[in-house]
């Protein structure tokens, strides 16, 4: 599936987990109708990536739901997963795409304007934007204060490759989200922290889907 239908994005990080572990929230995630996944889990050993990235791939590779890991070119293409999502720190997007190639899917974390507009020039697939809210999943100051829904209908009418939100995103506010422009929402603690990881993805797919169909029939 390509990132213009993501409309429900987990990206995985058990350590804010209610001790549920990331196979089976993945599990949950998947059977409340997640459309991808990424591997993120920060703080853990290559190795450890390594071999959860081979289970998850197993996983979502069954239900036909897209796999990418965060930072780590070499990770991707050893777990073979759809894709890598890099940010303004991490490798950049050429480089990306010339190790991984053009079949690949990758993802940008951009913030402003112009870098949305590098993001786009430089091949990126799809762009993560954020943090919409404050989030404390993030540990970087700058989000613990959003960049807000006007900075992503912003980013959303300027490039033409579609625009995922991440950041302190709910089922209560995911629908502004899609409403603003972008296709879809990424979360961690949303669907990670909940007791029932199926009912809180399938929670902001329905939220995500009707402001989308709301969005298109205006
Ligand atoms: C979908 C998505 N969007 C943004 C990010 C953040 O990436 P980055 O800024 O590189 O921060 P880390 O996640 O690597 O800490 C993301 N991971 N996914
Ligand atoms: C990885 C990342 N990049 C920007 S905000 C964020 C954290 C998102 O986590 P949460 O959904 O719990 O706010
Ligand atoms: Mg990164």
């Amino acid at each position: 599936m390509a990132p213009t239908n993501w409309g429900t994005y987990l990206v995985t990080q058990a350590s804010i987990s209610e001790g549920q572990s990331t196979l089976e929230i993945v599990r949950g995630a998947i059977d409340g109708g997640v459309d991808a996944v990424q591997l993120r889990e920060k703080g853990e050993s290559a190795r450890s990536r390594y071999e959860l990235g081979l289970e998850l791939r197993e996983l979502t590779a069954e239900a036909g739901v897209d796999l990418l890991v965060n930072d780590r070119v070499d990770i991707a293409q050893a777990i073979d997963a759809d894709g890598v999502h890099v940010g303004q720190s991490d490798l950049p997007v050429p480089v990306a795409r010339e190790l991984l190639g053009p079949e690949a899917v990758v993802g940008c974390s951009t913030s402003t304007v112009a870098e949305a507009r590098r993001a786009e020039a430089d091949g990126a697939d799809y762009l993560g934007v954020g943090s919409v809210y404050g989030t404390t999943s993030k540990d970087v100051p700058e989000a613990e204060d959003g960049i807000g829904l006007e900075r992503i209908a912003e980013i959303a009418e300027t490039v033409s490759i579609p625009v995922v939100g991440i950041g302190g995103i709910t089922a209560d506010n995911a629908g502004p989200v899609a409403e603003a422009g972008a296709v879809g929402v990424a979360v961690i603690s949303e669907i990670t922290a909940a007791d029932d990881p199926a009912a809180a993805t399938a929670d902001l797919v329905e939220t995500v889907e009707t402001a989308k169909d709301l969005e298109h029939r205006e």
